[in-house]
């Protein structure tokens, strides 16, 4: 039986015990890589845990809603997670693109904003730019749709080369009015204008909860992070996680509770879930 931990910080003991009290007026949000999924250096080989979505089935039916927030195409998280057809997740909504796109288990509906010109332009670009700059073997392009990625996990000096990259892939997306997204140890060229922070108030918003967690791992999530704090001081309490990992610090430093990766956090979820059944 998982144990629920204690967050370190006030805040993050009043959201927990505000989730616990009134579970049904609860958001879940998660992110999905390096959140639910152990980070690989394939993508495509990128998998939830093994215990995130029977985790995820036997929480969702106790709260408000559990909403995926994530930077991947939302059909591809849906895919990579094994979300579709689970019973217990039929409410499940997934937020790809950052919140450009909503995907809902109810309906299997996806909408999305029309795409942005600017991505078809920097992806035409984009291989000149990569050849110019030096980025040698193991830096490489990801397809996203409405958005490219680059990324340098398999280069030899990863981290100098994700440096290296930043301020000419800044400049190819400013020309094209896109912006860039750090990751770990990715750079994403991506429409502005949505983050998930706003996704995710915006989904509170809707949902009329009572009372919000959410779990990240990546610069991409400190948005989101921002968000609860809002919550917060507008009186609905919140509760932080961190998925830590080596890699990015500045979301344990302002996390209420720091659990181990992607297997701390279905702890939490199943910890959560037997409590509250
Ligand atoms: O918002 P997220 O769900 O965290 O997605 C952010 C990016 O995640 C993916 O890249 C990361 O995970 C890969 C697989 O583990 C890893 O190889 C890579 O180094 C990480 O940065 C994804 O490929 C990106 O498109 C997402 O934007």
């Amino acid at each position: 039986m998982d144990l629920l931990p204690t967050p370190a910080t006030r805040a993050g003991r009043d959201g927990l015990a505000a989730l616990l009290a009134k579970p049904r007026t609860a958001v879940i949000g998660l992110d999905f890589d390096g959140t639910l999924a152990p980070i690989v250096a394939d993508p495509e080989q990128a998998r939830a845990h093994p215990g995130a979505v029977p985790a995820l089935a036997a929480l969702a039916p106790r709260v408000a809603s559990v909403a995926v927030v994530t930077g991947r195409p939302a059909e591809v998280a849906v895919r990579h997670g094994g979300f579709a057809d689970v019973p217990g997740l039929e409410h499940l909504v997934v937020l790809g693109h950052y919140g450009a796109e909503r995907w809902q288990a109810a309906t299997g509906e996806l909408t999305a904003p029309p795409p942005h010109p600017g991505v078809a332009a920097v992806r035409a670009e984009l291989p000149g730019l990569l050849d110019r700059a030096g980025a040698g073997q193991g830096t490489w392009i990801e397809e996203k749709g409405r958005a490219v990625a680059v990324h340098t996990r398999r280069a030899q000096d990863p981290q100098a080369a994700f440096d290296a990259l930043r301020g000419p892939l800044t400049d190819l997306a400013t020309r094209h009015g896109l912006i860039v997204e750090p990751g770990r140890l990715v750079l994403e060229l991506r429409p502005p204008g949505m983050d998930k922070g706003v996704a995710l108030l915006d989904h509170v918003r809707a949902t009329g909860a009572g009372a919000v967690l959410y779990a990240g791992d990546d610069l991409g999530d400190l948005p989101a992070f921002a968000a609860v704090g809002k919550l917060r001081s507008d009186g609905v309490p919140g509760l932080l996680v961190c998925s830590g990992s080596t890699e990015v610090t500045e979301l344990a430093e302002r996390a209420d509770l720091v659990v181990n990766g992607p297997e701390g956090v279905v702890g939490l979820l199943r910890g959560l879930a037997a409590r509250l059944s």
